[in-house]
């Protein structure tokens, strides 16, 4: 066993099913550690990393490269498959096929965790997948895929996955992650930091917007009050239904919202930390749009429209910005300016 293995990590093996940036990268973590790793994706993106094994990197200098020989690359869920965690990769979209399918092949009762970003993901999982143990989890960082088969951690933080320090299964894993320089903490009940997840997510559409990568448009003031208006709507609302929201950052929600709002050397200041970021890293649904795929403003904008909804409330703001999204994939396409994209949300533009 290698310097750095972590003594359970043999035992465990784990399940990519979405094998993308997230999947890749992950997963590329996990059997740098050691652990069996099967990855099912689609064929164009395992042609790749068959072609040219599976590099994953991060902005810390961190890099491993798996020759492709040494790795389990399925276009398919195979059967027979019993792998002690599942991690499910794949965009909100693909959510429901994709739990299907692992109801499918896996035992009842397999464990599965949702790396998904939004707050619906495991339990539409668990609805299309009632027999297997779902359970949320939380990538905080960027993923990008540099070159085929090279998967680039661009920004930091640390995984959280609902469950508890009693489940060997998830011991092992957070013990694998953690020879990786990766931590991993374990909560009981994953809800608020789903949603403080959410929040920073609620940036996505700002950037996908801006055509920008995510450290460029950060240090433009116009698309950072857009962010803030976005996010003060949501916790609003959150606030208003007494829902938990766990900081994603050094800052509380509230203080991040009257930061990302001051002038930009205020801000460069300031938000150090925050713009640790690779200056290539722009945000999954950047990637979405730029490939003509479906994007996840459903589970982002959406929820927090349908979540005031059920309040008896309102969310004009994300409903505006879900539109700008949705007109995109319907043809009308083309970036904004702070300015516009400022006036498009009905803000008073700076
Ligand atoms: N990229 C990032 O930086 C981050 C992403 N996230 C979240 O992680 C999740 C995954 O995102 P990301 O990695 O970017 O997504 P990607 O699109 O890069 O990867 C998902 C991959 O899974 C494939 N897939 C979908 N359904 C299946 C299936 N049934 N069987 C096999 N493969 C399938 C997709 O193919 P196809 O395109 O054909 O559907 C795609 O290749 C999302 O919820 C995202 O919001 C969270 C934090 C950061
Ligand atoms: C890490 C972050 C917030 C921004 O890249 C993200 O979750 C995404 O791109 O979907």
């Amino acid at each position: 066993m290698s310097v750095g293995r972590p003594p359970a990590a043999a035992a465990i093996s784990i399940l990519i099913m979405g094998a993308g940036s997230v999947g890749c990268y992950l997963g590329g973590l996990l059997a740098a550690a050691g652990l069996r790793v099967d990855f099912v994706g689609r064929p164009r993106v395992l042609a790749d990393v068959r072609a040219q094994g599976l590099t994953v990197s991060d902005l810390g200098g961190g890099r491993h490269h798996l020759p492709a020989a040494e790795l389990h690359l399925h276009d398919s869920l195979p059967a027979g498959l019993r792998p002690a965690i599942t991690l499910l990769c794949v965009k909100s979209g693909a959510t429901a096929e994709a739990a299907a399918q692992l109801q499918a092949s896996l035992p009842a009762g397999s464990l599965v965790v949702s790396m998904q970003n939004g707050v619906g993901n495991t339990e539409r999982a668990r609805t299309a997948a009632p027999a297997l143990d779902w359970r949320a989890g939380m990538t905080p960082f960027n993923v990008a895929e540099l070159v085929p088969g090279h998967f680039h951690r661009g920004t930091m933080g640390a995984l959280a996955m609902q469950g508890s320090p009693a489940e060997p299964g998830l011991l092992a894993l957070q013990a694998a992650f953690r020879s990786q320089g990766m931590g991993l903490r374990l909560h009981a009940d994953l809800r608020a930091v789903q949603w403080g997840k959410l929040l920073i997510n609620l940036n996505n559409p700002v950037n996908a917007m801006s055509g920008l990568p995510l450290r460029a448009q950060l240090l433009q003031r116009g698309y950072r009050r857009c962010f803030a208006a976005l996010q003060s709507e949501a916790l609003d609302v959150l606030e208003q239904a007494g829902i938990e929201v766990a900081a994603m950052t050094p800052l509380p929600p509230r203080r991040l919202i009257t930061m990302l709002r001051l002038p930009t050397p205020l801000f460069r200041m300031l938000a150090a930390r925050m713009l640790k970021i690779d200056a290539k890293a722009r945000s999954s649904m950047a990637d979405d749009l730029a490939l003509g795929r479906p994007t996840e403003i459903d589970a982002l904008c959406g929820e927090v429209v349908r979540f005031a909804a059920g309040q008896g409330g309102q969310a004009p703001l994300n409903a505006r910005m879900q539109a700008l999204v949705q007109a995109w994939a319907q043809g009308q396409q083309g970036f904004y300016s702070p300015h516009d994209l400022q006036l498009a949300l009905g803000l008073r533009a700076v």
